[in-house]
Order: structure tokens, then C-alpha cells, then sequence
């Protein structure tokens, strides 16, 4: 090609702004990037954007490949948030209407027990977000250590996250506390509008606390929640995951593989 004729390839920018991380930061960018690394190969062309403060790290590591490496890639967002991540990195944005099969899908996780099952919603995008992890032939969880846990619901108590159409919330809270046991379950409420949560769908969100013994078997409960008339998507993603990459405070990463192997990673 002609010099005159070559098309110059715009340059990418990071969405992490410069400066020193707390631990907590740290460990989440070791884990997103090290999932990059091992997961995002150059012939992958179509690439899963998950939700939550762990996946601007995956979108930094990304774009620190070049606008070389990412330039014949489209990147598929979960919600509003990894859109804008796209769009301002300067990454090629697409759909999964577009392109239902993905390559591979990243993202953060509220909690992720033994088995790679994970709690997911926190930032209530978790039904397009589940919608870009079956589409996809690989599906990593980043998170920091705070995240590993034996069994869901340890350390991250405000429930299951439930996405419900508006006008059945009522309907859809009431089986959750009279017929599947969990009396607190809540809908989630806004803080800085009056009123509930609204998801990038237009739906609401509850909040479900059940006891140890039932989140133990998650994909039984469920199949239980997803029943209910109403109930859109459910935060619990079972059997979905390939592996969950975990920063720790040491500047290790535990990989843990849908297989039962753990690996350590050092930095
Ligand atoms: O499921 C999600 C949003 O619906 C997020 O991935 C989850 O809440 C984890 O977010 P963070 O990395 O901020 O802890």
C-alpha cells in the first residue's frame, strides 16, 4: 500500500487514571490482568465486557496491547458502564445481537464459591451480563481476594441479586419470603433518586438473603427463584465459569479452574 494510502490507526486510552492503587486496587488489576494475559489470545476477535470496579483493570490491560493488537476486534458490553469503558478507551463497540457467539467474556463477581458458581448483580447488570457469559466459548471471573469463598454468601450478605419486571415485584417478593424462605429479601432502593433501583432493562431489583444451607446448592434455588412469574434473571451464574482469577494482598494470583485446579501466579 502507498504510504499516501495507509490508514492510521487512532491511538487507545487507558481508563485508569494514573497513580498509586490501595491493595484492594491492586489486587484487582492483578487479577484482570493477569485473566487478560492468559485468556484474550490474537486471534480472538469478538471479546465480552463484564460490569463493577474490577473490569476497568481488563479494559486497561487490553488497551495496553495497542491499537495494533485490537484493531479487527469488537468488544461486546454487559450495561451502560462497560459501554462507556468501550467507547472512551477508543475500543470498537458491538452487540450481542451482532454477534451472538463471543470469544471470551470477563468479569467481576460479587462472590465465587469452590465450584466456580458465583453471586453476581451487585451492580444490577447481571442479566446482560449472564446473557454475554453463555455466549461466550470461554467465561473468566476477576476479583480480589475478598470474592474466594468456600460457599456463596460468606462475606457478601445482601443477598441474591433478582431482576424483576416493575409490576410483579410485589407478587415476586412475597413467594421469596412465604414460599422459598427468605424473609428478608428487600427490593433494592436507589440513593441518589428517590424510589427503586432501575436496571439498564427498565426492570427492578431484589435483594434475597437465604441461609447457608441453601446457598450451598445454588443452582437448586435457582431454578426455584427463576420460576416465579416476574422474575427476569437471577444472580446466581452455575456451571458457567472456566476459571476465576483472584489478586491477593501478597501480589499473587490464585487461578482457580472449573476442574478443581488451583494454580498461584506471582506478579
Ligand atoms: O455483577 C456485577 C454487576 O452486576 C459485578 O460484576 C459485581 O457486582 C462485581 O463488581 P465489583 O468488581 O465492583 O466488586
Amino acid at each position: 500500500m502507498p504510504s499516501s494510502t495507509k490508514s492510521v490507526l487512532k491511538p487507545l486510552k487507558s481508563p485508569i487514571p494514573t497513580g498509586e492503587l490501595s491493595v484492594i486496587e491492586k489486587s484487582k488489576q492483578l487479577a484482570a490482568w493477569t485473566a487478560v494475559d492468559q485468556h484474550i489470545r490474537p486471534e480472538h476477535r469478538v471479546i465480552g465486557i463484564g460490569s463493577g470496579s474490577t473490569v476497568p483493570y481488563v479494559v486497561e490491560r487490553i488497551v495496553s496491547k495497542g491499537a495494533e493488537a485490537n484493531k479487527d476486534r469488537v468488544f461486546i458490553p454487559t450495561g451502560f458502564q462497560s459501554k462507556e469503558l468501550i467507547v472512551t478507551s477508543g475500543l470498537v463497540l458491538g452487540d450481542v445481537d451482532q454477534y451472538p457467539t463471543i470469544d471470551v467474556t470477563l468479569d467481576g463477581a460479587d462472590e465465587v464459591d469452590v465450584e466456580l458458581n458465583c453471586i453476581k448483580g451487585g451492580g444490577a447488570c447481571h442479566l446482560r451480563e449472564k446473557v454475554i457469559a453463555e455466549a461466550a466459548n470461554t467465561f473468566v471471573l476477576v476479583a480480589d481476594y475478598r470474592k474466594n469463598v468456600e460457599y456463596l454468601g460468606t462475606n457478601f450478605k445482601a443477598g441474591v441479586p433478582i431482576e424483576v419486571v416493575p409490576f410483579a415485584y410485589a407478587k415476586v417478593l412475597q413467594n421469596l419470603h412465604h414460599v422459598l424462605g427468605s424473609p428478608n429479601a428487600t427490593l433494592r432502593m436507589a440513593r441518589a433518586k428517590a424510589g427503586p433501583v432501575v436496571s439498564d432493562n427498565g426492570n427492578f431489583i431484589i435483594d434475597a438473603p437465604f441461609d447457608r444451607e441453601v446457598m450451598v446448592k445454588p443452582y437448586t434455588i435457582m431454578a426455584q427463584i427463576k420460576m416465579l412469574t416476574g422474575v427476569v434473571e437471577v444472580g446466581l451464574f452455575c456451571h458457567m465459569a472456566r476459571a476465576a482469577y483472584f489478586g491477593n494482598q501478597d501480589g499473587s494470583v490464585t487461578v482457580k479452574w472449573n476442574d478443581g485446579k488451583i494454580e498461584q501466579v506471582k506478579a
